[in-house]
């Protein structure tokens, strides 16, 4: 594939992802384009279809899988989330950087593909600040914020596995984090820039 690499974001619910991909692209106008997933998820409030998510139904969205259009799905706090091949594709033709915030098995099925992404982990300084920072949010019910927690806590073993991330930014404070994401994409965003 040509173009820029792709950029895969990764880790548990509530570490920070989107608060920094949501800054990164505001920052950097025309260079980013997100991958916007499917999910059978219902939208929260402010969420929009078509561009946070593909809201659908687990119906429709399998018969989509079945007939290939995803790149990769899995199964995530009771619900299917999955990057579909057109929505990478979209990104890819304008020849945008391309974001795909994905949770741990969207990154291990996304290595078996040739999509050579950058892989980033975001990762909470600790289960008790993630949960702080998910209760907070008040987007969950108490049920879908233990099966996150659950998560978070496989999660965050495996991003230690070596090779698994190309780097694994600890969402304390979040300016740090942000100037380091920022770091780590430097050269991507520098190259887009030079082709405008
Ligand atoms: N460094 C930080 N310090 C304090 N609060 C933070 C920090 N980063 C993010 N938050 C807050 O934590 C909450 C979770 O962040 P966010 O929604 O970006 O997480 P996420 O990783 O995208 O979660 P999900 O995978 O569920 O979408 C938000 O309310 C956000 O404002
Ligand atoms: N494997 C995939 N995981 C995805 C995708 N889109 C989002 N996600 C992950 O799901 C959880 C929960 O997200 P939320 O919006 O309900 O809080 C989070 O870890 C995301 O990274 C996807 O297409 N594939």
């Amino acid at each position: 594939m040509s173009g820029p690499r792709p950029v895969v974001l990764s880790g548990p619910s509530g570490a920070g992802k989107s608060t920094l991909l949501k800054r990164l692209m505001k920052d950097h106008e025309g260079v980013f384009g997100f991958s916007v997933s499917h999910t059978t998820r219902n939208p929260r409030p402010g969420e929009q279809d078509g561009k946070d998510y593909h809201f659908t139904t687990r119906e429709v969205m399998q018969e989509s899988i079945d007939e290939g259009e995803f790149i990769e799905n899995a199964e995530f706090s009771g619900n299917l989330y999955g990057t579909s091949k057109a929505a990478v594709e979209d990104v890819r033709a304008k020849n945008l950087i391309c974001i795909l915030d994905v949770d741990i098995q969207g990154v291990r099925r996304i290595k078996k593909t040739d999509l050579n992404p950058i892989y980033i982990s975001i990762q909470p300084p600790s289960m008790e600040i993630l949960e702080k920072r998910l209760r907070d949010r008040q987007t969950e019910t108490e049920e879908s914020l233990q099966k996150r927690l659950e998560a978070a806590r496989i999660d965050m073993e495996l991003s230690k596995e070596p090779g698994v991330f190309d780097i694994v930014i600890i969402n304390d404070d979040l300016e740090k984090a942000y100037e380091e994401l920022k770091a780590i994409l430097n050269e991507e965003i520098q190259k887009v820039q030079d082709t405008k």
